[in-house]
């Protein structure tokens, strides 16, 4: 794990937006396409606002969010719906936008159906995280309902997770997809974030889910 200690969160956002720029540029000198995940949340807006004037073959680029509540695009608390407006604008609005969300009322109903244009992408050839206080990663959180199976090194790509405490079931890339991709950041503000961090290496995933994927990650942190 490499750390980067920027001076303040705008220069980081410019920062990791050119770098998430230049690891979707490099892959694609070799392949047709790419593939990004990126997190919803509080955390990424200003990374996507810097990353979606970035001059690249956007055609060839799929995105998708690292993990989905269960609500449609429309609604304020959708990850997708953040990314389709922070990301997928600008010159960005030729990519892809893959949802991991169909209107079911459970998702395991519709799960294969969201797996099954995927895999054909994995894998991620760029990954972003996002990262709370509690040490979860995008929806495989500490103590939730169907983290063991997330965690699981034979996987499938997508897993549902019930985390407690919070409004909604979750859709969520399982750890094995998400420590897998070729490029890997994580983003997080404050010193908070950064002790939680700092805690979550000294445990293991079941109480840190953070700690599954942080083999070869780049970490981004400003105050
Ligand atoms: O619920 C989620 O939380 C994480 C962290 O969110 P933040 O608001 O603390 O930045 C996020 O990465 C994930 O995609 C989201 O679903």
């Amino acid at each position: 794990m490499k750390l980067i200690d920027y001076p303040d969160r705008e220069m980081l956002a410019i920062d990791l937006a050119n770098r998430l720029a230049g690891d979707l540029e490099n892959h694609l000198l070799t392949h047709e396409t790419a593939t990004l995940a990126v997190p919803g949340g509080t955390t990424p807006g200003p990374v996507f606002d810097a990353l979606c004037a970035a001059s690249l073959d956007w055609h060839r680029v799929r995105v998708l969010p690292t993990d989905e509540r269960w609500v449609p695009q429309d609604h304020p608390r959708s990850n997708a719906g953040l990314i389709a407006s922070r990301l997928m604008c600008n010159r960005a609005a030729a990519a892809t936008l893959l949802p991991l969300h169909a209107p079911a009322e459970d998702p395991a109903d519709v799960l294969a159906e969201l797996e099954a244009p995927l895999i054909p992408l994995l894998p991620l050839s760029v990954l972003l995280l996002g990262m709370g206080t509690d040490m979860h990663t995008a929806s495989l959180f500490p103590g939730a309902d169907g983290l063991d199976a997330a965690l699981a090194p034979e996987a499938p790509a997508l897993a549902v997770l019930k985390p407690c405490g919070q409004p909604e079931t979750r859709v969520s890339l399982t750890a094995q997809v998400l420590d897998g991709a070729l490029s890997k950041h994580l983003v997080i503000y404050g010193a908070g974030k950064r002790e939680a961090l700092e805690r979550a290496m000294k445990l293991p995933p079941e109480e840190a889910p953070v700690q599954a994927v942080l083999s070869a990650i780049t970490v981004h942190w400003a105050a």
